[in-house]
């Protein structure tokens, strides 16, 4: 967590502190501890959870280097590593074989979080049923639907280790209010819930299918996926938050990828951190009177910019109908659907 936040959770969530420390059951959190603390000050009860140990923050959010471009190479094979050196997945740069030889003995719990408010829940069934057959096939799985309306919900039949939570929420009117208000329900119900049920969580748009095998080399600390609409253009036209005033700015010389806000995940402590990172930007955002130029999209980015992903998936995971698929993409994965936008929120 930065100063900034530090700050601003001192000053939203002042009152009585309780600690816990919570022993992690699922082996691949390393052998440490997972830290709670509870502040039942405010509107908001909110909850900390913490791996001790773990860098906070890394100081290169000011800095200036070239960007790194995915198409470098040759115009039909994609970067294989981030100047931070972080991998990034695409097909060919791993041997799934192998990957499910190291990854399976380990039983490994992967959770899902997708948001299905309003209209969205018809997007439930196409996305479940094709996350059965292709999401982490072989490994126990914890999809969490959040949705104001809990009836609206089908069942899909699901494979042997994989379970359906449905977490009601409430309703915003404004479809910007909808999206962005992901960060905080998911933060809290990682304190409340998923951190002693999964190793690793993934949070996705639910106007999505699978169209292909996502799998264990989609797993790390913290993982974003690139942005279709952006994978090929400078860092210039990039749709960050322009406006110095949002705590989601991000300079003209800055940024690496733009990443999609719709797909990011990883250790589940790790993204505990980091939704509570981005929801308290956005709260801070939001005390001035401000929304982001891509909602939580444009926080997602400012503090992966701060808080680099340690594993980066390219636009196959992350890719969108509407769009040829080009040849330095060979196998796409996950993508949105063509929807009609408008009805949807109305
Ligand atoms: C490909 C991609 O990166 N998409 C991002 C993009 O637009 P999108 O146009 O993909 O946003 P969207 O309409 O899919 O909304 C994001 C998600 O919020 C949920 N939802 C939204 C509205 C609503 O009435 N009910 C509901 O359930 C639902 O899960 C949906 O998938 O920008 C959004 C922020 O503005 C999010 O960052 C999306 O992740
Ligand atoms: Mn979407």
């Amino acid at each position: 967590m930065d100063g900034f936040s530090i700050q601003l959770t001192r000053l939203l969530f002042r009152g009585t502190v309780a600690h816990h420390t919570l022993r992690s059951t699922h082996s691949p959190l390393p052998a440490g501890q997972l830290h709670c603390i509870w502040a039942s000050a405010g509107r908001t009860g909110n909850m900390k959870l913490q791996y001790k140990g773990e860098k906070l923050f890394q100081p290169v959010a000011q800095s200036r280097y070239p960007q790194p471009k995915l198409l470098e190479q040759r115009p039909t094979e994609l970067l294989t590593l981030t100047p931070w050196l972080a991998p990034i997945v695409s097909e060919g740069t791993f041997n799934a074989e192998l990957l499910q030889h190291i990854y399976q003995p380990l039983n490994l719990t992967i959770g899902l979080t997708v948001f299905a408010v309003g209209k969205y829940t018809h997007f439930v069934q196409h996305f479940l049923e094709s996350a059965e057959l292709f999401f982490m096939h072989g490994y126990r799985v914890c999809y969490y639907v959040f949705t104001d309306d809990p009836t609206a919900i089908p069942q899909v039949p699901l494979g042997p280790g994989r379970r359906l939570g449905i977490i009601p929420i409430q309703r915003h009117s404004r479809w910007e209010e909808i999206s962005t208000r992901r960060m905080e329900i998911i933060s809290q119900h990682i304190a409340k819930r998923a951190h002693r049920e999964v190793d690793y969580l993934f949070c996705v748009d639910v106007d999505m299918v699978f169209r292909n095998p996502w799998g264990p080399e989609t797993l790390g600390d913290l993982v974003a996926a690139i942005h279709p609409g952006y994978y090929a253009v400078p860092r210039q036209q990039f749709p960050y938050e322009r406006r110095h005033v949002s705590t989601a700015f991000v300079a003209d010389g800055e940024g690496d990828f733009y990443y999609g806000g719709a797909v990011f995940g990883g250790r589940v402590a790790n993204v505990y951190e980091f939704t509570r990172g981005c929801h308290m930007a956005i709260l801070a955002d939001k005390a001035n009177g401000i929304m982001a130029a891509w909602q939580e999209e444009s926080h997602l980015n400012r503090r992966f910019i701060s808080h680099k992903p340690s594993k980066v998936l390219s636009p196959e995971y992350l890719w969108d109908d509407r769009k040829r698929q080009p040849p330095s993409l060979k196998l796409i994965r996950f993508s949105t659907l063509d929807k009609d936008t408008s009805w949807l929120r109305s």
